[in-house]
């Protein structure tokens, strides 16, 4: 049976998220389509045309992933006692709502790059499934490309053209065409501070300078969702400073962000929802301020000396643990074997403390006492801080053990 639809359009507001339509099936059933961008109209035809009815809302989520699994063959010399397979990203599931950051944070080597490079559809999972705006991304990898800008950590640019060119060039691949190319093309070097960089050779950029083109590449055809594989790493502060407001002000337009970071501090600024994951698995999930008030008490740091050697700090913590005021402790071996505390909140605890520790005969030499952060939420998690994790990670992905292992999919 042929069915006939009318697309019709009724508003264009926003920057990203323009075009809102109604599509009317032929028995007068109304499909609404609010805050998608222009791509889900060739989306919707495609759709349309094979008589495959699609109802597409602003309620399904931006990204929804069912205990996606991948693993890696790896090439190994014959005498290395290594597994031959790595499994990269174990079991994962979330849901990322619409009009949200969802930051994906964990160490070196944890899965992060494989799972988005999972949703991006460049490689395929070995189980499990995802849904991006309600359209399988393994069934559909070539319908989902649409639907998605990514920025992934390699660079991509050809050092012989100019930022513009490169626009030009994307512009090209994703069939713009006339006003909307350069409005889309000034649109994004506008938001990204282009304007002084974007009639150079990339080959002349800095490091911030191509992570903010390679933005301003997957902005260009506004698509509702990005998916970012940590989009400020090693970035100097004005760059940094400008992507993170791009990325609120597209979220405030109703766009969708999946991000990757190393950076407590950025997902905690960013994301509405965070997802920790270590080796593969997910650890812990949620909004980061249930996630940090779930911890409950506050969170002390002190150093007896400028640098305590381990002995001396674990006998104050011995001591300290005895205390009713401190629920629990642990030695911070990167930041001078300093000891932290989980401690009941109130002010009389500061003092209760440093007097323990005082008529103990040791000194003080700096205590400060805060609400819990994301990185205790880390720490609480995974019994580790992230920066002792990423050491960890970082020796298994050394690069001359990497050379010498060729890597297979
Ligand atoms: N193509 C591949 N072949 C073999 N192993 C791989 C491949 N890609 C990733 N891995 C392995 O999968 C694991 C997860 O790697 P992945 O790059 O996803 O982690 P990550 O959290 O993004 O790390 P980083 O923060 O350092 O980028 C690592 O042990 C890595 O060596």
């Amino acid at each position: 049976m042929t069915t006939t639809f009318v697309l019709q359009h009724y508003s264009h507001k926003r920057l990203f998220y323009a075009p809102s339509y109604h599509c009317f099936g032929k028995h007068g059933k109304s499909y609404k389509l609010k805050n998608l961008c222009l791509r889900t109209r060739e989306f919707l035809l495609f759709h349309l045309l094979s008589c495959q009815i699609l109802e597409i809302t602003p309620d399904k989520p931006a990204v929804k992933v069912h205990d996606l699994s991948k693993s890696f063959k790896i090439e190994k010399s014959r005498d290395s006692k290594q597994p031959s397979r790595v499994d990269s990203v174990k079991q994962v599931s979330f849901v990322a709502n619409q009009g949200e950051v969802f930051g994906l944070l964990g160490p070196n080597a944890s899965g992060k790059t494989t799972l988005l490079r999972c949703l991006a559809t460049l490689i395929a999972p070995d189980s499990g499934s995802f849904e991006i705006f309600g359209v399988d991304g393994v069934k559909h990898p070539d319908i989902v490309r649409r639907l998605f800008g990514y920025v992934g950590q390699e660079e991509s640019f050809d050092k012989v053209l100019t930022g513009r060119e490169h626009l030009k060039l994307f512009a090209d691949l994703y069939h713009l065409s006339g006003s909307e190319l350069r409005h889309n093309i000034e649109a994004v070097i506008q938001i990204l501070n282009l304007e002084e960089f974007i009639d150079r050779l990339t080959g002349t950029y800095s490091g911030g300078i191509k992570r903010r083109l390679d933005l301003a590449i997957a902005l260009l055809s506004r698509p509702p969702l990005l998916i970012l594989d940590e989009p400020s790493v090693g970035l100097d502060v004005t760059s940094r400073s400008i992507i993170w407001n791009v990325l609120k002000g597209y979220r405030e337009n109703g766009g969708s962000v999946v991000l990757t970071s190393h950076y407590l501090e950025e997902v905690d600024i960013l994301a509405d929802q965070v997802l920790i994951i270590e080796k593969g698995r997910v650890i812990a999930q949620g909004r980061p301020r249930d996630l940090k008030e779930s911890l409950g008490g506050d969170r002390v740091t002190i150093r007896i000396k400028e640098f305590t050697p381990l002995d001396e700090s674990k006998a104050a913590l011995d001591i300290l643990l005895k205390s009713e005021w401190v629920h629990g402790g642990n030695i911070n071996l990167s930041l001078g074997n300093a000891i932290e505390l989980v401690v009941s909140s109130g002010d009389m605890v500061a003092n209760g403390i440093q007097k323990i520790l005082r008529e103990r005969g040791f000194q003080v030499f700096s205590y400060t006492q805060s609400k819990p952060s994301l990185g205790d939420v880390y720490l609480a998690a995974t019994g580790r801080t992230l920066l002792e994790a990423d050491m960890v990670g970082r020796d298994s992905r050394d690069p001359k053990r990497m050379k010498k292992e060729r890597m297979t999919i």
